[in-house]
């Protein structure tokens, strides 16, 4: 192993940390030392930016987001991209797989995220079916992403199959984000959810497919499930595409995961991948039974805290002109 790539490791292992965040600060954003706030506005993030975050080996953040308060948490914590990712048909909508969601589902929730999320680089996931059928089709579909939905790049899942559409897509002006090794939107034809790139000959399959959707243009990739030397691999071996894992180990530029997944809010299979980082599904529970329970024992809504009054003489006039009455059942007076 050579002496920079010992130094590239080592740096990507986090020995490096400090000075990243110090690098981070100082490149990225010179005019901040001049603002007196706290917590300056962050600029735009921008492709050249994610080139440059991959170029100084400074970790990309990405996390997908589905509605307006998602993405305004994308957007408040300094995510660098967004991505409204079709995984949106299983933890938000119910679906039993991705492959049912449809592009105006797809277009309706980017809407609402586009609106909460504004700083961080917005992707969306053209949906199963949307760049199959012909490239005027992905064209059209694609271009539907950014103008109806607020998209600023789209996302495709495949390998050397979709070559053609991303160069076709990017010569159109449309950012396109690869996605290569696990595909959700194939797990019928393969049986289900598996880690790929576990022999030579897939690994050597998924590398071709990497390189070959780097010369066609895409921006950014996304590595998914596939073993961490075949991760680093890959991102060693692209020329200026970063790459984004998720189940791909530490030797990626950028690490990705589901929002329901990371917060603990999906109750669906946990793969090896997810981490938890915090227990969104416990707050809800606590939550949701302390209300009703308020509800049931009549201690929600408090007379004082929580209601409204009228002034005692209006209450009198009112009750002066709605008399005489029809019989009044019996309720509580809390
Ligand atoms: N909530 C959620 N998280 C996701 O990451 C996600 C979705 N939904 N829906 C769309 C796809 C489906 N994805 C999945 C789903 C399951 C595994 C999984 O179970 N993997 C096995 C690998 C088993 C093996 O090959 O050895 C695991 O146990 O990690 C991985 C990715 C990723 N995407
Ligand atoms: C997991 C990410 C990469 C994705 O494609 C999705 O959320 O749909
Ligand atoms: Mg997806």
């Amino acid at each position: 192993m050579s002496t920079t790539m010992f130094a590239s490791s080592a740096f990507r292992r986090g020995m490096g940390k400090n000075f990243v965040r110090a690098r981070r600060w100082m490149s990225v954003r010179p005019e901040a030392k001049e603002e007196n706030s706290a917590r300056p506005h962050r600029k735009k993030v921008t492709i050249q930016h994610l080139h440059h975050l991959r170029n100084e080996n400074l970790p990309i953040a990405m996390l997908t987001a589905y509605d307006f308060p998602s993405g305004r948490a994308c957007e408040a914590h300094e995510i660098d991209i967004t991505l409204v990712g079709d995984s949106l048909a299983q933890v938000c909508l119910g679906y039993d797989s991705t492959m049912r969601l449809t592009m105006d589902e797809m277009i309706h929730h980017c809407r609402a995220v586009a609106r909460g999320s504004k700083t961080p680089f917005l992707v969306a996931d053209m949906p199963f079916g949307s760049f199959h059928t012909s490239t005027d089709d992905a064209i059209r579909n694609a271009i539907r992403l950014m103008q109806e939905g607020g998209a600023e790049g789209v996302k495709i899942e495949g390998g050397m199959e979709v070559v053609d559409v991303v160069h076709r897509l990017t010569v159109v002006g449309v950012p396109v984000m690869a996605h290569v090794g696990l595909l959700p939107q194939r797990h019928i034809q393969s049986s289900g959810y598996r880690v790929q790139g576990k022999d030579a000959r897939s690994a050597m399959h998924i590398l071709e497919s990497a390189l070959a959707l780097e010369q066609a243009g895409a921006f950014a990739m996304v590595l998914e499930a596939v073993p961490q030397d075949l991760g680093r691999y890959i991102t060693q071996r692209l020329r200026y595409t970063p790459t984004i894992g998720i189940g791909a180990g530490p030797g990626t530029d950028g690490q990705v995961l589901v929002w329901d997944d990371m917060l603990g809010t999906w109750n669906g299979h946990k793969a090896k991948f997810v981490r938890r980082f915090g227990d969104v599904r416990a707050e809800i529970e606590r939550g949701v039974t302390g209300y009703v329970q308020a509800v049931r024992s009549r201690t929600f809504p408090a007379r004082d805290k929580e209601s409204y009054d009228m002034p005692s003489e209006e209450w009198q006039k009112f009750t002066s002109m709605v008399q005489p009455g029809p019989r009044m059942r019996e309720v509580s007076s809390g």
